[in-house]
């Protein structure tokens, strides 16, 4: 069978790894040492980030890069975000002339403020944008890994990337749209987060469902007016990969940014937060670069603005609360006061 790498031994790639291990495919996971590869080799269990769910024999394990890499005529990169290009570095001088990269890190990178296609692209060549692909969606390992129905996005610029990479991760449950937004499809799981940071935040000082969905409402608009202004289409952030993943991320008990946001909200610093979640919690340093990029573009995002505030500016929680509610008044949908005479 036709051999896979799976870049990054944490919960995503553990769990990607056995849907395409069970599906038949030889599937190679690398990791760090410090990752316990050698611990999940010998127990087909990946004990720290993904417990109980169980590898088949087709999944191999390795700490060495071009192990992985030579041979395999797909490769997906299961890091978290600020790791992209450190980890697309190191594969590049193993990947054959024809293998398909597949992403499914959901973050903007620090400093250049750069999708994570443009990361891939940047390092191995734009020639690469054929041959690549954004996984997204809502899509919880944990759930995943024990093969609940789950429904996500393939997008690529190349058509046949898109729908080559649908067939592959496609099972009876786990199933995969297409879309040719890439633009929007890895904002829509990049921004997603920092709501959903905001969101657990009011949740940690106790309050109820009414504020979560203003926030995840007035999340997903601002969400999409980023999108847009840097070229995505509005109707993605309807889709999987926005209101899908918004709505999981906001209110699954398997979040670690809805999570990391609670333990704030009720008091923790956010590096205790971060300890406490203990695995990669990607709406922190999402939430500067959009943050950042949001004021050098002119995009109003004042939950994004809010909840970096909060995270790295040491402002109180419920004052952000209040000054969110006190912005000036608004119109719900500009689009559609334009669209209506007389008013
Ligand atoms: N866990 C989930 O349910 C899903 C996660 N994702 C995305 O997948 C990406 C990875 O997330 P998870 O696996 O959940 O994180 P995790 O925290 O469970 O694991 C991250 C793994 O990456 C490793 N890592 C960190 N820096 C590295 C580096 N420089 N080089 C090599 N390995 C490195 C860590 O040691 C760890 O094994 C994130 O962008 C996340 O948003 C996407 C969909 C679902
Ligand atoms: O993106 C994810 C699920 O779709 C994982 O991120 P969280 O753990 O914060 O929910």
């Amino acid at each position: 069978m036709k051999k896979i790498a799976v870049l990054g031994a944490g919960s995503w790639g553990t769990a990607l790894a056995g849907l395409l291990g069970n599906k038949g495919y030889s599937v190679c996971l690398w990791g760090r040492p410090e990752d316990g590869v050698l611990d999940i080799e010998k127990t087909r269990e990946n004990r720290r980030f993904l417990p109980g769910v169980f590898l088949p024999e087709t999944v191999s394990m390795t700490t060495d890069m071009k192990e992985a890499i030579s041979g395999a005529w797909l490769v997906v990169i299961s890091v978290p975000s600020q790791a992209v290009r450190e980890v697309t570095l190191k594969l590049k001088p193993w990947l054959g002339p024809r293998t398909v990269i597949v992403n499914t890190a959901k973050g903007l990178e620090l400093k250049t403020y750069l999708r994570m296609s443009q990361v891939v692209a940047q390092v191995l060549g734009e020639e690469i944008i054929n041959r690549y692909a954004v996984l997204s969606g809502p899509s919880h390992a944990e759930e995943v890994g024990q093969g609940m129905p789950t429904a996500v996005v393939s997008a690529s610029y190349y058509k046949r990337t898109a729908f080559l990479v649908q067939e592959v991760f496609m099972t009876s449950n786990f199933r995969v749209y297409t879309n040719p937004d890439v633009a929007g499809v890895e904002l829509g799981g990049a921004l997603k987060n920092i709501i959903a940071l905001g969101s657990g935040i009011t949740e940690g000082l106790g309050f109820g469902d009414n504020p979560k969905a203003a926030l995840l409402t007035r999340g997903l608009s601002e969400m999409a007016r980023m999108g847009v202004a840097m070229g995505a289409r509005s109707q993605t952030f309807a889709g999987l990969s926005g209101i899908g993943d918004l709505v999981v991320t906001c209110n699954s008990l398997h979040s670690r940014n809805r999570r990391a946001g609670m333990l704030i909200g009720q008091g923790k610093t956010l590096k205790e937060a971060l300890d406490e979640v203990g695995m990669v919690v990607e709406g922190v340093t999402t939430a500067r670069a959009a943050y950042e990029l949001a004021r050098r573009i002119k995009v109003t995002m004042p939950i994004t603005r809010a909840t970096y505030q909060v995270l790295f500016r040491n402002k109180d929680p419920l004052e952000a609360v209040s000054d969110l509610m006190r912005r000036k008044k608004k119109h719900e949908i500009e689009e559609i006061v334009k669209m209506t005479e007389g008013w």
